[in-house]
């Protein structure tokens, strides 16, 4: 099989470079001419696939190690039997622990505790839902928002978009970004939201940069809004709105979902739908390809501080705010820096010993190792 993958997507070699025909490229300067002769293309979120990619080649096969799928257009693809498949849910524990890191930083900061605050969530799928999941489970009061599951949720947590907005300290979107359909997302955090959103609450943005309309917010900012601004992904990738960056409290270079666990796990998850699609029955053995724990941690006390001290031990949000801030000013450097990017682990990698049961089970719905 002849196979074309994005050279940045770890693990290419070792599932598929074997018994393959295994080509490499930039994931941004892919175009139709690289393309001839490939049965199966291995994409990444920089990569368009659409007509203009594949009108003129005999690819059968797409994979996206991505959950976001809005560079894939999925219509041409289905049109032309073309078998398509992402990696949806992969990197939801990644950006899980990113906003979290993001919520602790902002707290130690403002000296507040989390659980005094309420967290609206947009967007309730793998990622909303886990990090619902996860700040219930640390006692911080959530409100919810997807116009496409309320119907079907009738908690008492689930609001229109206009009670989050209103009612909650922190908004955390976690939606596809769409152009369509009856709610489409693209600019949704726009003018009129942010005008709406009272001083001092706070934006997160690990979606997709369109999802906030970043000329809007950066007006609002320059004439003196007074909100916490946290962003991950970015108007323009890669060439962000510079005076924004430099204007929100944590800006980083679309990392929420780079830990080491979900670039394994979407890999695999690409393998495997590649094998049964091709009917390849001598698969690889994958389970060794997840490294092991890397610490063991004894804590006497389980409160905010520790928990903070305790993640930032996997993970210090705010370097990868300062290198984004060094990086971006260098023609490249946005994509540079996701290039080098030191994968983190996910907070499974360290395993903590309370010696006390109940913060053991609290710690474990956390997303930590227990004994
Ligand atoms: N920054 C990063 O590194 C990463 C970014 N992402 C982005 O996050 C998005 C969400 O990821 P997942 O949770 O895995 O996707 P998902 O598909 O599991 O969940 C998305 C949810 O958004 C809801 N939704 C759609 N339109 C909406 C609207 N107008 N208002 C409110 N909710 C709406 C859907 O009903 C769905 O429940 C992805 O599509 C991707 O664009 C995902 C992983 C990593
Ligand atoms: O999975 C998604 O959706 C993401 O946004 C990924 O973090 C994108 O990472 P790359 O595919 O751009 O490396």
């Amino acid at each position: 099989m002849r196979i074309l993958a994005d050279k940045e997507i770890p693990y290419v070699n070792e599932l598929f470079g074997l018994t393959n025909q295994l080509r490499q490229y930039e994931g941004r300067f892919l175009s139709d001419k690289h393309i001839k002769n490939t049965d199966v293309l291995i994409v990444r979120s920089i990569t368009k696939v659409d007509y203009e990619l594949l009108h003129d080649s005999s690819v059968k096969f797409v994979g996206t190690v991505t959950s976001g799928t809005d560079h894939i257009d999925q219509d041409y693809l289905e049109k032309n039997n073309v078998k398509y498949i992402s990696a949806p849910g992969s990197n939801a524990i990644a950006v899980v622990e990113y906003v979290f890191s993001a919520l602790f930083w902002l707290a130690h900061r403002d000296h507040f505790f989390l659980r005094d605050k309420i967290v609206g969530i947009i967007g309730v799928g793998h990622i909303g839902n886990l990090l619902n999941q996860r700040l219930n489970s640390f006692g911080v009061q959530t409100l919810l928002y997807d116009p496409y599951l309320s119907k079907i949720n009738t908690d008492k947590s689930w609001k229109s978009l206009e009670i989050l907005v209103s009612e909650s300290d922190i908004l955390t979107f976690h939606t596809p970004l769409t152009y369509t359909g009856s709610y489409p997302t693209w600019h949704m955090v726009n003018k009129d939201i942010i005008e709406a959103l009272p001083s001092n609450k706070t934006l997160i943005n690990t979606s997709r940069g369109e999802v906030f309309d970043n000329s809007a917010l950066l007006k609002a900012l320059d004439h003196g809004k007074k909100i916490n601004v946290i962003l991950d992904v970015w108007e323009f990738e890669p060439k962000l709105l510079l005076p924004l960056l430099f204007c929100i409290d944590i800006g980083t270079a679309h990392i929420a979902g780079y830990s080491i666990e979900s670039k394994i796990r979407s890999i695999i998850m690409i393998y495997n739908a590649f094998c049964q699609y091709f009917n390849i029955s001598d698969k690889i053995n994958v389970s060794n390809l997840f490294p092991s724990f890397i610490n063991y941690i004894r804590i006497k006390k389980m409160d905010e501080a520790n928990i903070n001290s305790l993640i930032k031990i996997i993970y210090n949000i705010y370097n990868d705010h300062i290198c984004l801030k060094s990086y971006a000013l260098n023609s490249g450097g946005f994509d540079k820096l996701r290039k080098y990017y030191f994968f983190r682990r996910e907070w499974s990698s360290i395993f903590v010993d309370t010696g006390k049961d109940y913060t053991t089970e609290m710690l474990k719905n956390f997303g930590f190792s227990v004994f």
